[in-house]
């Protein structure tokens, strides 16, 4: 996504041209093929050559690309600096880069993580790991988001709030009612608000929501008080989410929803297949799942 756009914009243009499904690179050493792990080669080597072929194998399938920072940071810094380059490449591929980082932390964290992935070099930012739209965590209050909702204003950066997250225990808090309003419910009127603030050419606003795929009936409900956001709905495959279970986050419109799947798409048991088999099988699952997207009812 160039500087000049605006992220709520480039996600419309992007799932015209190739559909609401991101490629989720969560990379595990132990789940990587073994053609990938050559006698000489080091664990972030093997890391690095891994996520560059998933890159390049996927680039003009999909449109986005979600890198779950947690894997990467499991290598330590060498981990971090394969990252950086997977960030590169995808823009390189013209793939939107969401970076799946969770962070929140109380005004002047959050901005230094603001620094981090959502300032351009060109307002100062020294970091490589700037990304086009961050998750973030609300856990702290809205007003530790607020350095991020800034670069969304300044720099049509887009960010993702977790408002109803994809695992069994999410309803131990985000259920909840307080002051008679679901904890949930109430981070989406503060994301709906940011969206509206937020709104590009086409009506989406830059900031958005998580919701889990594995809570569709929550997902109606939360996708009516934010008609202005995108939602990134992860969940699909291992987690029991089913492509069907999107079909209530989608806007009347534009659609409004990525779909990101990592381990259904980059996974497999047989971990002796060859490269060219295994390029073969991710582009397989990568269409299979566009298909059953693109064949549910609008
Ligand atoms: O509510 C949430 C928020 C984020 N995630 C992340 O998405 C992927 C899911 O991986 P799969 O292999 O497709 O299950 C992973 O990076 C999670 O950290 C989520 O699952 N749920």
């Amino acid at each position: 996504m160039d500087m000049s756009m605006h992220w709520g914009d480039f996600v419309t243009e992007q799932t015209k041209s190739y559909g609401e499904l991101v490629l989720g690179v969560d990379p595990v050493l132990e789940d990587i093929p073994l053609f990938f792990k050559k006698a000489d080669r080091s664990a972030t080597e093997i890391l690095e050559k891994y996520v560059l072929f998933l890159l390049d194998v996927a680039a003009d399938q999909v449109g986005f690309v979600k890198f779950q920072s947690a894997f990467f940071e499991a290598f330590g810094s060498k981990g971090i600096d394969v990252l950086a380059q997977g960030i590169a490449l995808a823009k390189k591929r013209n793939m939107g880069v969401i970076l799946d980082a969770k962070r929140g932390d109380i005004g002047t964290t959050a901005a230094a993580y603001a620094r981090a992935y959502l300032t351009p070099a060109e307002a100062g930012s020294v970091s490589n790991l700037e990304v086009d739209c961050l998750v973030v965590n609300p856990f702290l209050g809205p007003d530790t988001l607020e350095p991020f909702i800034d670069c969304a204003r300044k720099y049509g950066k887009g960010l993702f709030v977790l408002v109803k997250t994809s695992n069994p225990g999410s309803g131990w808090l985000q259920d909840k009612i307080v002051d008679g309003t679901r904890v949930s419910d109430r981070i989406a009127k503060l994301v709906a608000d940011w969206a509206a603030e937020t709104q590009g050419k086409t009506g989406l606003g830059s900031v958005g929501a998580v919701i889990g795929a594995t809570f569709p009936e929550d997902g109606k409900r939360l996708r009516n008080l934010m008609p202005d956001s995108v939602i990134l709905a992860p969940g699909i495959g291992p987690q029991g989410g089913k492509a069907e279970d999107i079909r209530f986050l989608r806007r009347q419109n534009s659609s409004g929803v990525l779909v990101s799947v990592s381990r259904g798409i980059t996974k497999v048991d047989d971990l002796n297949l060859s490269e060219e088999d295994y390029a073969m099988l991710v582009r397989k699952r990568i269409e299979s799942f566009q298909k059953s997207l693109n064949t549910l009812d609008r």
